[in-house]
């Protein structure tokens, strides 16, 4: 049976469980660890697909929720598929709908059998389950599939958890029984828990018996204490077998990325660098420049000086300033190309650190510029 994704570890760091690797779709092949740019309405916001590959962006993520609602699947699958209808000849990995539904629908009622919701578009009444999240992401076409599953939030009690992650666990199931595509589209599962690590363990137990093709760490980055989150890492990311790639969701400001990475994970996305840009916010590597700030109002200075992306080359803080103010929408524009690359370089740069050994220095390094320490 032909696999739909094949995944390689190459080199382990000594000091750390980073580890470098590559990932092959039926679409095309990249490196991890990998930063993942976030496309809900299939489109990485303000970016063409020729600027995404121009800033060598590999893999991109959109939404089974907000696709389904608009424009809906089947329309996408009468196009030929999300990668058709977005003509993107890359990777593309889709969420499964239930983070959206808790997160951005007006939630009714959680059953056994999946979740009535009503739409954040037009109130509309929804209802969601395994079956139909899989469906919808066979319309999409998309390479990696995510199961459906509950986001606990945080704080929860120890039964709601108990119970939530079993129901994870049942639907995954049901969800890995509806896939149509078994040999063009990879399923992951994804860990839930909460922050219990009996309950970590035996939904991770339950999912590794499924046999996915690779594990989400779900339930994270939902307003915990960054601590908490790196000690749930810490003894999740072991429960998940060393030779299937692990995604880490909702997870990408570079603090988090580099300590994700240190403990094992190969995948990330997070809507950060796209959303901050479009209130004027760039990353660079001395630190946030808020670049709508007066003090930019005669900066003639690229947003990052050590940044050799389009913008940098092309465009000053002075000018980018004045699009933000006078609300143009090029201003955004140029401050999400550059904070994407941004990422997508910083990942670039912590794979070379892996592969030379260098990985916890480069981290240092990295962090004395950024807070200027
Ligand atoms: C921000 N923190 C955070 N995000 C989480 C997400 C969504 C990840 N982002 C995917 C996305 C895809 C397309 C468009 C927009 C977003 C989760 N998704 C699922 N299915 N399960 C989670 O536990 C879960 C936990 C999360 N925590
Ligand atoms: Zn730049």
């Amino acid at each position: 049976m032909q696999k739909p994704l094949e995944f390689e570890v190459i080199k382990n760091c000594t000091h750390s469980k980073a580890r470098y690797g590559k990932l092959k779709t039926l679409h095309n092949e990249f490196e991890t660890p990998i930063f993942m740019p976030v496309g809900t309405n299939a489109t990485v916001k303000s970016m063409s697909v020729d600027e995404l590959k121009e800033i060598n962006a590999q893999i991109i993520l959109s939404n089974t929720y907000h696709l389904y609602l608009r424009p809906s699947d089947l329309i996408v699958k009468k196009a030929g598929g999300l990668h058709k209808f977005m003509n993107w000849g890359r990777s593309i990995l889709t969420d499964s709908g239930g983070f959206q539904v808790f997160s951005l629908g007006d939630l009714r009622k959680i059953k056994e059998e999946g979740v009535y919701f009503r739409s954040h578009l037009d109130g509309s009444k929804h209802f969601m389950g395994p079956e139909e999240s899989i469906a919808i992401q066979n319309n999409l076409g998309s390479d990696i599939m995510m199961s459906f599953d509950e986001c606990a939030p945080y704080p929860a009690s120890y039964e709601y958890i108990k119970d939530s992650y079993k129901r994870t666990s049942r639907w995954a199931k049901r969800g890995q029984i509806a896939n149509k595509n078994p040999e063009t589209q990879a399923l992951f599962g994804i860990i839930q828990g909460g922050m219990y690590q009996d309950l970590r363990y035996e939904s991770a137990n339950e999912l590794v018996e499924m046999d996915f093709l690779g594990y989400s760490i779900g339930g994270l980055s939902v307003g915990e204490p960054k601590p908490l989150m790196y000690e749930v890492l810490d003894y999740t990311v072991d429960l998940i077998p060393k030779e299937k790639p692990r995604y880490l969701m909702g997870v990408g400001s570079p603090d988090d990325l580099f300590e994700g990475v240190i403990r094992g994970i190969d995948m990330f996305d997070c809507v950060l660098p796209t959303r901050i840009a479009r209130n004027g916010t760039a990353m660079t590597s001395n630190g946030k420049v808020v670049v709508r700030n007066a003090t930019y109002q005669e900066d003639f200075t690229p947003l990052d000086e050590e940044c050799d992306c389009h913008v940098c080359r092309n465009y000053s803080r002075a000018y980018i300033r004045h699009l933000i103010k006078a609300n143009e929408i090029l201003g955004a524009r140029l401050i999400t190309y550059h904070n994407l690359y941004f990422l997508i370089n910083l990942m670039k740069n912590i794979r070379t650190a892996i592969k030379e050994d260098r990985l916890l220095q480069y981290k240092k390094d990295f962090f004395a510029k950024y807070y200027k320490i």
